[in-house]
C-alpha cells in the first residue's frame, strides 16, 4: 500500500490509547508488527507525563501519525495539527473533527474545511470520515490522498455497522487508499473491512481493553492479513441455493 508517497507493508496500523502500561503497549505494537502508530497530541501533553509516553513511542522504531482526536471544531483541529506538525515532525495527520459528542460521528463539514486549510499549509491529512460517497469526494478535492471511514463508532467494538457503505466506497474511489478507522471489536472484523477491499485498518481500543493486549494485537494483524489474501484471492459468487461440490456423473453406474 502507497500512502503520500510512503510504501507501507503491515495493513495494520495501531492506537497507542489506553493500555495499562507503556510496557504493554510496546509489547502490543511489537507483536501486530505495525509500522504506524497514532497517537493523540493530548494525551502526550495533558498530565505531564508527556516526555516519558513520547520516548517509549519511539522506542518501538514505529512511524508516527499525530491525531486531532477529541477536537469538536475546525480551529481546535487545525491548531492541534500545527502543534503536532511541531512536536512530531512529521506532515502526516489523522485529522478528526467530531461532530457529536455521544457517537463521536466524524462531522464532514467541518472535516472538509479543515482538510482544505491543512492541505494548503503542506500537511498530508489521514481524515477520519464515514462512508458518504459525496463527503469522500470533496475531501479528495481538498487535497486527501487517503480516506479513513468509520466502521462503527470510535471504541464501541461494534464491527463493521455498514458494510455496504464500504463496498460502495471501494467501488467508487477505486484507486483510492481506504483505511478502516474506529469500531472494530474482534479479529473477524478486520478480517471482514479486508475482505471488502479495504486497503488497511486502525484500531485501538480492541486490543488495548483485550485481557491479553500483545495476544489480541498479533491475532488482529493475523486476521488483516488474511482477509487482504482473501480479497486478492478473488472469492466466489455467493449462491441462494445449493451446488454439490462432489461431481454425481456416473453415480448411475452403481445402481
Ligand atoms: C486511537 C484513535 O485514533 C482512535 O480515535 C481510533 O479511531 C480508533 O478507534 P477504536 O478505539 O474504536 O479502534
Amino acid at each position: 500500500m502507497r500512502v503520500y508517497g510512503t510504501e507501507i507493508t503491515s495493513r495494520l496500523l495501531l492506537g497507542t490509547a489506553q493500555y495499562p502500561s507503556p510496557a504493554v503497549l510496546a509489547a502490543a505494537v511489537k507483536s501486530s508488527g505495525t509500522e504506524i502508530i497514532t497517537v493523540s497530541l493530548r494525551r502526550e501533553t495533558a498530565d505531564g507525563s508527556g516526555a516519558g509516553f513520547w520516548d517509549s513511542l519511539r522506542e518501538t522504531g514505529c512511524r508516527i501519525l499525530p491525531n486531532t482526536a477529541g477536537c469538536h471544531s475546525v480551529q481546535e483541529a487545525v491548531t492541534t495539527a500545527r502543534m503536532a506538525r511541531e512536536l512530531f515532525d512529521t506532515p502526516w495527520i489523522k485529522l478528526e473533527v467530531i461532530g457529536h459528542s455521544d457517537t463521536l460521528q466524524p462531522d464532514v463539514f467541518g472535516l472538509v474545511e479543515a482538510a482544505r486549510v491543512l492541505s494548503s499549509e503542506g500537511f498530508q491529512v489521514f481524515p477520519y470520515t464515514t462512508d458518504d460517497l459525496v463527503a469522500g469526494e470533496k475531501l479528495l478535492e481538498a487535497g486527501c490522498e487517503v480516506l479513513m471511514p468509520w466502521g462503527a463508532p470510535i471504541g464501541s467494538g461494534q464491527g463493521l455497522r455498514t458494510p455496504d457503505g464500504l463496498r460502495a466506497m471501494r467501488a467508487h474511489f477505486p484507486d483510492v487508499p481506504l483505511i478502516v478507522d474506529a469500531g472494530i471489536g474482534r479479529p473477524s472484523d478486520a478480517a471482514q473491512a479486508m475482505e471488502l477491499g479495504m486497503d488497511a485498518v486502525l484500531l485501538n481500543t480492541a486490543v488495548a481493553k483485550a485481557g491479553d493486549p500483545a495476544g489480541m494485537a498479533r491475532a488482529m494483524a493475523l486476521a488483516v492479513e488474511a482477509g487482504r489474501l482473501g480479497y486478492e484471492a478473488d472469492p466466489m459468487e455467493r449462491r441462494d441455493m445449493a451446488v454439490p461440490s462432489t461431481p454425481v456423473l456416473g453415480l448411475a453406474e452403481f445402481a
